[in-house]
């Protein structure tokens, strides 16, 4: 590193390495401007994409499995959002095919007329038949229309479902659920089983159609003559054949480029979101940021190229294959027709039956595909949603009251997966009136304590008592009713400035005890200056919204807990982020409103712990020391004094 020595009057530069000067001079490092270039960013993986190289992986019976099923359970999902659309929608399906089937079968009845050396002749003797298939053939497109619209009132709402499903699912959850191994990978992938759901109507409806046509041509082909259909299969086969390797070409270059996509994205909202401009500019972040993220820009855009020549190729393969096999199967029509194995007229139905299966084999192999990605995320979906369905908060059905005592009994605390507890066996009674201060060291094992006092978690071993009532067999919900919380980090609600207090606790007439809990933690004069007063949005990422300080957001948390007057007041470094007034004001409220509650308050503050009637010091996940604060200080050798005597240590 460079050093620079600065004397009062002009700063003169020293060789580098040399050491700083002691005495009047002081010596600062030298502003770095260049440095050796940034490394590559590495391979990332995007941990919810469990199924990279499924499509790869997958055999042919793979798919032909895992479609139906997918599309049973978009079935089973569009039946439970709206019964009449879906219904609709099959209708619709069945229609369709049968007006395909009318349109073939009227069309080989028409040829042999039309065949006919006497074209005016021929014309009259066709046209019922002709009237027919057109018929069938509007009666077909306008079926495809109304599925259309079907599908269209239905895709929303059965995105909705899924989305309020997972998200509902999410919030009902017990707390150790977010600690199990590997929940935020199927979480994530369940999540893109629920964004998948957007297009699952669409998808599903095009790839039953596919089947429904290609059904149609091959029943009417095979009651015109058996050996059609093996003619037709032979037409298919090699679209069919080709779609599906197009298909995993395509699929290939997609999952090789997810990755760099995903983590892509993922940065862009670190490097333009406004929470972080500060220390992206003040610590000259910028250039490093902008190769990294051109580097990931590169590397997609290298692999899309990459892909497009063999895509090319096996497309071109493919179509060729494809027109080789039509001729072939013209050829065929033709040898049957001069041999007179096969009558022209029904030769030249098999041409049309053919492109009509040729269509519909195309969208079957499209979008067979999509749906067989579908499919796998759907599992993943229901999968999550059965799992944490299982996992959701239902302890019991006692009402919880509010408590005047609160009693842990030997209660510990072992994190899932770990094998060390976070809390070891202990024993303690929190009583209405008292303001008790958790201290300790970062890891202690504070927010840990305040999750079982609040039921928030239900203790591995032991248990723990509001009054008689054992929280690991109380309804969750009526506990939290009786609790106030301000957690470490706290939610910066996008909502208006009224909510943002009143939050979690019904609506009421009039302001009054909003604006009470405002002026409790000094908060009335900023929100009387906001544009709209408590009607303003909070929340500058929102259009229109505006935004508070730190500190301000934390005054708000407070006045959160405290406008819902619990009987259970636990507030978690809640003045981390405040100025000296906002703490002052803090911790008087919190006195004045302590004899009609249990008030706990964990804060790395010392001096704050003067103000609680008992302080609990907890080392390592035990209690070390339980008393006044005063008698704690001066006592020889204890946690709370040495800690105390670093705070003063300045
Ligand atoms: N969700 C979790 N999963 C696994 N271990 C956890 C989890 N949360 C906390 N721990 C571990 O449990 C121990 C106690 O953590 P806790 O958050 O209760 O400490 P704390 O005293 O509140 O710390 P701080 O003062 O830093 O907030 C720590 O060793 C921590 O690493």
């Amino acid at each position: 590193m460079k050093w620079f020595r600065v004397t009062s009057r002009q700063p003169a530069a020293t060789a580098p390495g040399t050491p700083p000067a002691a005495g009047d001079t002081a010596a600062v490092p030298a502003a770095r401007s260049a440095g050796p270039q940034p490394s590559a960013p590495p391979e990332l993986d995007y941990n919810g994409r469990k199924h990279r190289r499924a499509m790869d992986d997958a055999t042919l019976w793979d798919m032909a499995r895992r479609i139906p099923m997918a599309l049973a359970q978009s079935a089973r999902l569009a039946w439970s959002v709206d019964r009449r659309m879906t219904v609709t929608i099959l209708l619709c399906q069945l229609l369709s095919g049968l007006g395909t089937a009318v349109m073939l079968t009227a069309v080989s009845k028409a040829l042999p007329h039309l065949a006919t050396s006497d074209a005016r002749t021929g014309l009259r003797q066709a046209w019922p038949a002709l009237t027919v298939a057109v018929a069938a053939m509007a009666t077909g497109a306008g079926m495809w229309i109304l599925a259309d619209w079907a599908t269209r009132r239905l895709n929303p709402k059965i995105a909705s479902a899924a989305d309020l499903t997972l998200v509902d699912l999410h919030m009902r959850a017990e707390l150790s659920a977010y600690d199990t191994e590997g929940f935020t990978d199927r979480s994530q992938a369940a999540e893109i089983g629920a964004l998948r759901a957007v297009d699952l109507a669409d998808d599903a409806k095009t790839l039953t159609n596919g089947f429904v046509q290609l059904v149609s041509a091959a029943t009417v082909l095979t009651s015109l003559h058996p050996l059609l259909l093996g003619v037709l299969v032979l037409s298919v086969v090699p679209r069919g054949l080709g779609g599906v390797i197009a298909a995993r070409i395509d699929y290939r270059v997609h999952d090789r480029t997810l990755s760099a996509r995903n983590v892509r994205g993922m940065m862009r909202w670190w490097l333009t979101t406004s929470e972080l401009a500060d220390e992206l500019r003040a610590n000259t972040m910028r250039p490093y940021l902008h190769s990294w993220y051109r580097a990931m820009c590169d590397r997609v855009e290298g692999r899309e190229l990459e892909g497009a020549r063999p895509y090319l190729l096996v497309t071109l393969l493919a179509a060729s294959l494809a027109g080789l096999f039509t001729l072939g199967m013209w050829a065929s029509l033709a040898a049957l027709a001069l041999s007179g194995a096969m009558s022209t007229a029904i030769a030249g139905t098999a041409i049309v039956a053919s492109q009509t299966a040729g269509r519909a084999l195309n969208s079957i192999v499209r979008y067979g595909a999509v749906m067989f990605h579908h499919g796998l995320y759907l599992s993943d979906y229901y999968t999550f949603v059965d799992e944490v369905r299982s996992m959701t908060t239902s302890r019991g059905t006692t009402q919880a009251e509010a408590p005047r005592r609160i009693s842990l009994r030997e209660a510990e605390f072992t994190y899932p997966g770990k094998d060390a507890p976070a809390l070891r066996p202990v024993t303690l009674t929190l009583n209405r009136g008292e303001v008790v201060a958790l201290v300790g060291e970062n890891g202690a094992g504070k927010s840990t304590l305040i999750r079982m006092l609040t039921g928030l978690t239900v203790p591995t071993g032991g248990t723990v008592l509001w009054d008689d009532t054992d929280l690991a067999t109380t309804d969750a919900e009526s506990v939290w009713r009786h609790v106030g919380l301000v957690p470490q980090k706290n939610g910066h609600w996008p909502l208006r400035a009224r909510e943002n207090i009143t939050l979690g606790q019904p609506r009421e007439h009039g302001d009054e005890r909003v604006w009470d809990a405002a002026e409790r933690v000094g908060m009335t004069e900023r929100l009387h200056g906001l544009p709209d007063r408590l009607d303003t949005l909070l929340a500058r990422s929102v259009w229109g919204g505006h935004e508070l300080s730190g500190g301000q957001w934390q005054r708000l948390a407070c006045a959160r807990a405290m406008y819902r007057e619990p009987a259970v007041l636990v507030l978690d470094e809640p003045t981390s982020e405040m100025d000296a007034r906002g703490e002052h004001l803090i911790f008087r409220e919190l006195r004045e409103m302590a004899p009609d509650r249990i008030t706990v308050v964990v804060t790395h503050r010392l001096d704050n712990v003067r103000m609680a009637d008992r302080v609990i010091v907890l080392d390592r996940g035990r209690i070390r020391e339980e008393g006044t604060f005063d008698a704690l200080v001066a006592t020889e050798g204890s946690l709370l004094g040495e800690l105390y005597a670093l705070a003063q240590d300045r």
